[in-house]
């Protein structure tokens, strides 16, 4: 394995307390090289940071592929701590005799390229070894999977038994069973779409802008202006936009209502209403581990996603995947709708009934509902895939 432990510089400009490197985190660190960019031009050494989870087998064929969401990472479970500013979004899952069992298979799961936690994104030093800052590239769906595909190429994965994400990990499984259907033996798409839509374009649209009209922006080149001087508010704006459509209108009513923030007063004496809170304290946590540039390159990945691009549209580029399949949405989910996951399974050939997980908490559900996504996996990993039957 060409993989190396490395030493970081780029880390997100919020908090400085998380340390890209730092070996009590568990990263490890691979140099793929040059990717060539779907929409022109290159990125040069590129650098991936993953988790590893169980041992691989001498033949590679017991590789598991978790990819996560806008703002997570690899660290699918776990504690927080050094090296991880959140605890796993999945704990429980990964183990020995848990769903995606150690004893079994071996799980890999990659920071995203274009992301702020080791891979390399915007903080990252460019090849003059400044930040990229606004000099990044414009990055798709498609320019991350072939960045993932370089790292399992590191790795001698071959082919992966299971590609599983949500949300924006969902698009990348998508995109990479759609690419590289040899190499995809079963596939689990949560809370995703096979195109970005109008509605959630639209979504994202103020986002972008809440942190582009921040004066600490500075188009971008805002990582030598000190600790503390990034556009965190603009961020924070666009973290609470974007956590609103996260959770269900029945949730936030039903969970807080009209009920004031204990001990302030909204009616006239400068105080928030508990839900005004809950969505300050969302965004301040964000602030405090994410780096504003990452948020907009990730966010326009999404909003280009379309697997349909150039293949001739969207069913033709389903009807390629070969993977056995299993789509997830969740039942309140108002910002990647149930619909949009029918969609994508009418579309996939060998695709199980769709799955609707019935819960409150809207796409967040997908990180909330671990025990009904982990059914779901278990059924799947159950099912033969068609290299298996082939096999036999
Ligand atoms: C695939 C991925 O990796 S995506 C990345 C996953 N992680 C994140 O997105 C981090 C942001 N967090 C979240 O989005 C959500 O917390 C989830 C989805 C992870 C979990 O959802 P839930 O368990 O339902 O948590 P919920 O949204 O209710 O938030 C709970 C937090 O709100 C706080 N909170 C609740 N009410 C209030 C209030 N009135 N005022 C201030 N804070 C409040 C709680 O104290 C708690 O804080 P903590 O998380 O710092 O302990
Ligand atoms: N809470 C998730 C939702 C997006 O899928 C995140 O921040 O990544």
């Amino acid at each position: 394995m060409s993989t190396q432990e490395v030493s970081v510089p780029a880390v997100p400009p919020a908090s400085g307390a998380w340390r890209a490197g730092d070996p009590r985190g568990g990263r490890r660190f691979a140099q793929i090289g040059d990717i060539s960019l779907e929409r022109g031009g290159v990125l040069e050494n590129v650098q991936m940071s993953y988790e590893t989870w169980g041992t691989l087998s001498p033949t590679g064929d017991n590789a598991v592929l978790v990819l996560h969401a806008l703002t997570g990472d690899s660290h699918v479970v776990g504690e927080a701590g050094p090296g991880h500013p959140t605890a796993g979004w999945w704990n429980g899952l990964i183990g020995p005799g848990r769903e995606l069992d150690t004893d079994r298979w071996f799980v890999v799961a990659p920071n995203v390229l274009g992301g702020c936690q080791g891979s390399t994104g915007p903080s990252s030093p460019a090849p003059d070894g400044r930040p990229y800052g606004s000099r990044f590239p414009y990055l798709t769906v498609r320019d991350q999977v072939a960045a993932e595909r370089a790292l399992a190429d590191q790795l001698g994965i071959r082919s992966w038994g299971l590609v599983v994400g949500g949300s924006m990990g969902g698009m990348r499984a998508l995109e990479w069973a759609v690419m590289e259907p040899d190499r995809v033996e079963r596939l689990y798409v949560l809370a995703s779409t096979a195109a970005a839509t109008g509605d959630q374009i639209a979504w994202c649209s103020p986002q972008l802008m809440a942190i582009r009209s921040d004066a600490n922006f500075r188009g971008g080149d805002y990582y030598d202006a000190g600790p503390g001087r990034g556009p965190h508010a603009g961020l924070g704006v666009a973290r609470r936009i974007a956590h609103t459509t996260y959770r269900s209108e029945a949730e936030l009513n039903l969970r807080f209502g009209r009920l004031p923030q204990q001990g302030e007063n909204p009616l006239g004496g400068g105080g928030r209403f508990a839900v005004e809170s809950y969505l300050d304290h969302h965004a301040t946590k964000l602030t405090h581990r994410f780096d504003a540039n990452s948020y907009l390159v990730l966010s326009q990945t999404m909003n280009a996603h379309d697997v349909g691009r150039g293949r001739g549209g969207v069913a033709a580029a389903l009807g390629r995947v070969t993977a056995r399949t299993a789509i997830a949405a969740i039942s309140s989910d108002r910002l990647y709708t149930p619909e949009q996951s029918a969609e994508i399974a009418a579309g996939i050939p060998d695709c199980a009934p769709l799955r609707v997980i019935d819960s409150p908490y809207g796409h967040d559900g997908f990180l909330v509902e671990i025990e009904r996504v982990g059914e779901i996996l278990t059924e799947l990993l159950g099912e033969p895939a068609q290299a298996e039957l082939a096999a036999r």
